[in-house]
């Protein structure tokens, strides 16, 4: 298909061109178009969220005048038609990819980006800021926060609404919500605001609140005004929503991807004041058989597929991922232990509590997109003697910075944070990555940290966790390991213990006459990365597991023993593991050179985790490098007076 509409289409300005008639066209040829460009992809993308906003974005650029009126998409995932009607239609190709456009808007991206998302739940709150701002400055826009109905459980949807909806020294800003409604999260949705929305979506709340509706307004102008605006938008009026009771006018359900409803609607409330709020029902897939049929499965497509047959199995034996070895070990602790409670906030997929949920599904909890709650909720438990697994990317529990010291661990309670995409994830970027989880908790009295190497140390560190009286974390990266076989017998590590997995040899023994002893002080996956590197340097490596309680005789030994030290994790170097080492030292009297290794103090594209570590040198090569930079080229290193 060479898409003779589409190629006209190069910036919003040319959709308003068009007369209403080509729209449904347009929109079918955009829809094709990110199937054939996500199906080309070496690195997938959120097609099924994508394929369901299609008809919506087109009338949203139709009717608002963007950039100039606001749009602002909630998570951003499903911007991908959005990105081709502004001007990126040629490099939606490069999407996720090193050097490629963003899976998320990005306000460097393009002018009609507004406001750059990844995490979920923002967009009310962002637009609120918006419409306000316009009203402050006098500028007549219309801001639109785009929101999907798994997005819409978080607390912060609600904190916005209930700040947007009412007026603020005396103004109230001209902003619009639609709530983009396809029953689905990534997962099934759950909750009792999705129990609500489906009563809502099937005309029972409808037809008693629109017939309630009518005896009130009945003779009122704006009961003509209602019916009027019903036949127009084929939507309906229907005072008493929960979203009118914040305040907004409520308008909907709609089918969302009927452009004859869509559009008049659209019209109908970018003309009007104050906060609207707009109900579509869309249907995540639309259009493509496969993805309507398996929601879950093509929230994210992983990679190449062929649409005629979806996803096409790989032929190499898949590797076993953390996020499995996660999930076997959840079934196997639960089965020991009938106080296990599993937690994940809307990631039951992506956390790998599939099965945990098949076999356990009383002590399952999706508690839906919601880190925050789901936190304190497991505060809660431990109070009352069960024992709580929370399934959380690093970057998600970010949201959750004060539950986690204020109702966990502050009072010490015994809860496992099973702690996903540490590091860098790849293709969804800056927004994603873990790279900050060892400094932010770390810092936190009662917290310890756990950085396993390989897949069987996750497992026994998953199992030490659990026997832990207080607040843990275990940290593990998307994707798979060393590919170390995995030891079906748990086995407790010795709590704050590392390990040495390579001794260099006597300062004698080695070529280099005067080349410093170095010990690289390894946290997490990397070791493997550190082992090659220290073959060539002939240097120790510690395998340090914990970050805390640090390994401080381990430290202190090696300090003697050693010229410098080379720390190493996938985190943030700012307040990572590297300073907790030399913390350590400073305290015991020691002041070894150190070069600290890991993520520096900026956010990391998105694109492949080999590309990204090699391009910040923390592949094999580039750690040897960095260190015959810093100490190789050195004629002597003064060993500090306590190792004498
Ligand atoms: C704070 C946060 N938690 C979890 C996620 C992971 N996540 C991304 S999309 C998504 C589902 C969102 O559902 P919905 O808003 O209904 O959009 P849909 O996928 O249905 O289009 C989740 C849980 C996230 N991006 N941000
Ligand atoms: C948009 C979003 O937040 C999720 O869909 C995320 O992209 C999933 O990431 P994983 O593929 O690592 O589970
Ligand atoms: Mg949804």
């Amino acid at each position: 298909m060479n898409y003779p509409l589409l190629r006209t289409i190069d910036s919003p300005a040319d959709l308003r061109r068009l007369p209403r008639t080509e729209l449904v066209k347009l929109a079918g040829e955009l829809r094709a178009y990110v199937l054939d460009t996500l199906s080309n992809s070496k690195v997938g993308g959120h097609l099924g969220s994508n394929l369901g906003t299609v008809e919506l974005t087109v009338a949203l650029h139709y009717v608002f005048n963007t950039p100039e009126d606001r749009l602002v998409w909630d998570v951003g995932h499903q911007t991908y038609p959005h990105k081709v009607l502004t001007g990126r239609r040629e490099q939606l190709a490069t999407i996720r990819h090193l050097g490629g456009i963003s899976g998320f808007p990005r306000r460097d991206e393009s002018p009609y980006d507004t406001f750059g998302t990844g995490h979920s739940s923002t967009s009310i709150s962002a637009a609120h800021g918006m419409a306000m701002a316009a009203k402050i400055k006098g500028e007549d826009r219309r801001a639109v926060a785009i929101i999907g109905d798994g997005s819409m459980t978080a607390g912060m949807a609600f904190e916005a609404l209930n700040n947007a909806g009412v007026p603020h020294g005396g103004l109230l800003g001209n902003m619009l919500v639609i709530l983009n409604d396809n029953d689905m999260s990534i997962s099934p949705p759950v909750g009792a605001l999705n129990k609500y929305l489906a009563r809502l979506m099937s005309g029972n709340f409808y037809s008693s609140a629109r017939e309630g509706a009518k005896s009130v307004l009945k003779n009122t102008p704006l009961y003509e005004f209602a019916r009027r605006f019903e036949e127009h938008t084929k939507g309906m009026v229907v005072p008493g929503t929960i979203f009118e009771e914040f305040g907004f006018n409520y308008v909907g359900p709609i089918d969302g991807h009927d452009l004859d409803a869509l559009i008049p609607t659209l019209e109908n409330l970018r003309a009007k004041k104050g906060p609207q709020f707009l109900h579509v029902v869309t249907k995540k897939g639309q259009g493509y058989k496969l993805a309507e049929a398996d929601p879950v499965k093509y929230h994210a497509a992983p990679g190449k597929f062929d649409p005629a047959v979806g996803f096409v199995k790989s032929t190499t034996p898949a590797k076993t991922t953390f996020t499995q070895i996660f999930g076997e070990w959840l079934c196997d602790m639960a089965e020991q232990d009938l106080r296990l409670v599993g937690i994940t906030p809307a990631m039951r997929e992506g956390s790998g509590m599939v099965d945990f949920h098949k076999r356990f599904p009383t002590r399952y909890h999706d508690v839906g997109i919601a880190e925050q709650h789901a936190v304190t909720f497991a505060a809660g438990l431990a109070c009352e003697g069960l024992k709580p697994v929370v399934a959380i990317y690093s970057t998600f529990l970010q949201r959750a910075y004060d539950q986690l010291i204020h109702d966990v661990a502050l009072q010490n309670l015994p809860v496992v944070f099973a702690l996903d995409r540490a590091g860098l994830v790849g293709a969804d970027g800056a927004t994603h990555a873990g790279n900050y989880d060892i400094a932010f908790t770390r810092c936190i009295p009662n917290m310890a940290l756990l950085t396993p190497a390989d897949e069987n140390e996750c497992r026994q560190a998953l199992f030490t966790a659990y026997q832990h009286k207080g607040p843990v974390t275990v940290r593990y990266p998307r994707g798979a390991g060393a590919g170390v076989a995995v030891e079906k017998e748990m086995t407790a590590l010795a709590w704050g213990k590392g390990e040495i997995r390579r001794e260099s040899g006597k300062p004698q023994a080695r070529s280099a006459q005067e080349a410093p002893r170095i010990a690289i002080l390894s946290f997490g996956t990397l070791l493997y990365t550190a082992m090659q590197a220290a073959e060539q340097l002939d240097a120790t490596v510690a395998n340090m597991r914990f970050v805390k309680p640090l390994d401080h005789a381990m430290v202190a030994e090696l300090a003697r023993t050693h010229d410098a030290f080379v720390t190493l994790e996938d985190g943030c170097v700012m307040g990572g593991a590297g300073s907790a080492v030399m913390e350590a030292m400073q305290a015991a009297g020691f002041n070894l050179p150190v070069l600290q290794l890991g993520l520096p103090d900026e956010y990391i594209e998105h694109g492949d985790v080999p590309s990204l570590m090699a391009s910040l040198g923390l592949d094999a090569s580039g750690i040897e490098q960095s260190i015959l930079k810093r100490f190789g080229a050195r004629p002597s290193l003064v060993r500090p007076a306590a190792n004498q």
